[in-house]
């Protein structure tokens, strides 16, 4: 019997997907975490935790050296909510050029008054059209590349930037897209800015005082990625100058409240019940997967493999991506008169992993010596079923 713990509220399409072998939330050492964006970064991970899976794409919330560090394998499910985001994302542009916020808490507050006159009280009431604007979108990944598509079909003119664009990425790129080339060449046209980076080191504050320096006076600005990569202070200065129109964003702060030029959302941009779904069964199917077989692919943390299951026992070993590691392990298998079938081992940075196949069930005395190999982090058995 395996033991998933979960975190935050994981959607019931994802818990029904774990077979009769897996027991959710029973005990205290669980062998794996399923969870959104519950903060990790802190924690204390028990003993026997293998796998944490992060239903949904951003994993700033994850301690990643630390887990390579304890032998625990990462993951998240990119794109499993972007077609979510994607639609608040675009539902806000239009609300922003129509400044619908404003315009129907003003029409909640006056419900008697005429159209005519409510439109002399506030010229906002008369909005533009986003077709033939032109939109930057900052990252063009899973979320970025539906916004810009989406975007660009509704007659908006896109302008993307994207250094480490993967080529997976560019290929779900509509053509007519402008790529930019530097940041401030995204931006300085722009009557709108979306960001969808991950956060990090690089992106926390790239939309800086400086960068607003670039915008065009009028400019709206989303920020549908994560806090701290559009910095508030300097878009509420921006906003106070007049350069910066609006702001919309799912993640606001102190700095932000109470003021008609911003609207914020309370971080919804992938709670829909199909993100929700999807996210949790990718995670249910990887959590399986990884425990039953010992294969992964696109962990944030190790190497891809995937290697079909014909003997009886696999040993799985997360090392430090050093030589002679493979080396060391065939000869500890041989000192102990095992004969392997089948043998796989691949990089990722700083972490290795290797998997070993074996007709013979692996004694203690052969466990105790591979993980006497310096630099090896875990050994696992799996029995095949
Ligand atoms: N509001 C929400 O609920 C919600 C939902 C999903 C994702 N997100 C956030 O959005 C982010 C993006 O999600 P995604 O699924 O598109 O991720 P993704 O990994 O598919 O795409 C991120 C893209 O950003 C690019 N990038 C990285 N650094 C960059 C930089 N300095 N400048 C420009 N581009 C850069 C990458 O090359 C990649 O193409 C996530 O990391 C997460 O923080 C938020
Ligand atoms: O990065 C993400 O996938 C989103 O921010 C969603 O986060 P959540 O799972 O906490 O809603």
């Amino acid at each position: 019997m395996y033991n998933v713990k979960t975190f935050n509220a994981i959607s019931q399409d994802g818990l029904d997907k774990f077979s009769d072998k897996y027991q959710i939330n029973q005990i205290d050492n669980p062998d794996a975490y399923l969870i959104r964006s519950a903060n990790m970064l802190d924690a204390d991970f028990p003993e026997n935790l293998k796998v944490i899976v992060r239903a949904g794409a951003g994993f700033n919330n994850l301690p990643i050296d630390r887990l390579s560090e304890l032998g625990i394998a990462a993951f998240n499910t990119p794109g499993s909510n972007a077609n979510a985001v994607k639609e608040v994302v675009l539902s806000m542009i239009i609300a922003s050029v129509r400044h619908l916020f404003p315009v129907a808490n003003f029409s909640a507050n006056n419900l008697h008054a005429d159209i005519s006159k409510m439109k002399k009280i506030d010229p906002r009431f008369k909005g533009t059209e986003i077709r033939d604007k032109t939109l930057a979108v900052i990252g063009l990944g899973h979320v970025g590349s539906l916004v810009a598509n989406a975007a660009n079909d509704l007659g908006m003119d896109v302008v993307g930037y994207d250094p480490y664009l993967s080529s997976d990425a560019a290929w779900r790129i509509e053509s007519d897209i402008t790529r930019a080339n530097t940041l401030e060449d995204a931006i300085k046209d722009a009557d709108i800015i979306t960001v969808h980076v991950p956060k990090n080191d690089e992106t926390t504050d790239l939309i800086d005082e400086e960068a607003i320096k670039q915008m065009k006076t009028g400019v709206s600005i989303l920020n549908y990625a994560r806090l701290g990569i559009v910095n508030n202070q300097a878009v509420v200065d921006a906003l106070d100058e007049g350069k910066v129109a609006s702001y919309i964003t799912d993640f606001g702060d102190d700095v932000l409240m109470n003021r008609e030029d911003v609207v914020i959302t309370p971080h919804i941009g992938g709670s829909t019940v199909e993100a929700e779904g999807n996210g949790a069964v990718r995670g249910a199917k990887i959590i399986q997967r990884y425990l039953e077989t010992g294969n992964l692919s696109q962990s944030l943390n190790l190497p891809n493999m995937n290697v079909s299951m014909h003997s009886p026992y696999r040993i799985t070993l997360i090392h430090k991506n050093i030589p002679n590691m493979v080396g060391q392990i065939a000869t500890k298998a041989a000192d102990n008169n095992f004969n392997i079938n089948q043998m796989s081992n691949g990089a990722k940075g700083e972490m290795a992993y290797t998997m070993v196949d074996f007709c013979d069930e692996p004694t203690e005395q052969l466990l105790n010596d591979l993980k006497s190999i310096n630099e090896v982090i875990r050994v696992r058995v799996i029995k095949r079923k």
